[in-house]
């Protein structure tokens, strides 16, 4: 696996590969790589000829209070990772060839990217789509793939990959979860013994609610009561639970179509987020 931090190095290791019309696939990531980013790799390898991983905290996506200084890094095992599920080539960007001084250029999403994650955490989704908007332009995939368990994000990249036109295909890859149930998450690890035995809460009610949803109690009971359940596991903040249409992330407040449940909310001083399909028959 070649790593590079160049955006000339890059240039050309991606010039032979597109001379030899081999397709490329782009694994974007912040790093600290579990197993739902090698889900990724591996979804990406079965696809392309070629597999870049990307690792780059983006400092665009972090809130001014959020945790941006403390945001697990671990180059050297990320990259024995990547290299162990048949990645080609590590790319490890700076900020300053991101973002070179001068740069004033930000790609907001209207619509999709505005409740939720992004009613609750202000900018974000203009910093993911703006650095993924760089990615894609940097590497210029021919397709890119993307976890389930950031739901809003995965909307939010197709609208803005649609929208501008950049001719990447985008995969939604399904959430990775540890066997106990809870999405694996690089955040995960500032979780204390009792906050991850607490956070257990999260998918078990997202999983009751859906339940709930689909044995036919009314939607809002069914989030009001799911609220309370997770306050009284512990959650000390609850940014939103709510069924939503799972291509508009609008909200629903009865059973309609391709439905996810969505949730995010904080234990200890660690912000988690998962989501859930509600299907008859199964979850
Ligand atoms: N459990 C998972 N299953 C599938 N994909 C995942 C999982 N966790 C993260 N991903 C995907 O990996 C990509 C990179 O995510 P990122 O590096 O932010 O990891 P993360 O574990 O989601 O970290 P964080 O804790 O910051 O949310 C995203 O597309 C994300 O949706
Ligand atoms: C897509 C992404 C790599 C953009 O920084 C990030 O938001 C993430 O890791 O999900
Ligand atoms: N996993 C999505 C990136 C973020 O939370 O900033």
């Amino acid at each position: 696996m070649q790593i590079i931090r160049e955006m000339g190095d890059l240039a050309l290791a991606l010039r032979e590969w597109r001379d030899a019309r081999l397709t490329i696939a782009l694994v974007p990531t912040m790093g600290a790589l579990h197993a739902g980013h090698m889900a990724l790799v591996d979804a990406a390898r079965a696809k392309a000829d070629r597999v870049v991983a990307s690792i780059f905290v983006n400092p665009l996506q972090f809130g001014p209070s959020e945790d941006l200084d403390r945001y697990p890094r671990q180059e050297s095992e990320d990259a024995r990772l990547l290299e162990h599920h048949g990645c080609d080539l590590l790319w490890m960007p700076s900020a300053a060839q991101l973002y070179p001084p001068g740069y004033a250029t930000t790609v907001s999403v209207s619509g999709v990217s505005e409740r939720w994650d992004g009613a609750a955490r202000p900018g974000h989704f203009a910093g993911v789509a703006t650095v993924v908007a760089k990615l894609f332009t940097s590497v210029r995939p021919d397709m890119a793939f993307f976890g389930e368990k950031d739901f809003q994000q995965l909307a939010v990249i197709r609208r803005m990959t649609a929208d501008l036109g950049l001719g990447v295909t985008i995969h939604g890859v399904a959430t990775v979860r540890d066997a106990d149930g809870l999405a694996l998450s690089s955040r995960n690890a500032y979780l204390n013994a009792d906050q991850r035995v607490q956070a257990l809460a999260l998918p078990r009610t997202l999983e009751e609610a859906a339940d709930a949803i689909l044995a036919g109690e009314a939607v809002q009971a069914v989030l009001d009561d799911a609220k309370g359940k997770l306050s009284d596991a512990g959650f000390s903040r609850i940014d939103y639970f709510a069924l939503v249409d799972a291509a508009t992330l609008e909200p629903l407040d009865a059973p309609l179509g391709d439905m996810r449940l969505i949730a995010a909310a904080v234990v200890g001083t660690t912000r988690l987020i998962d989501n859930i399909r509600v299907i008859s028959g199964t979850v």
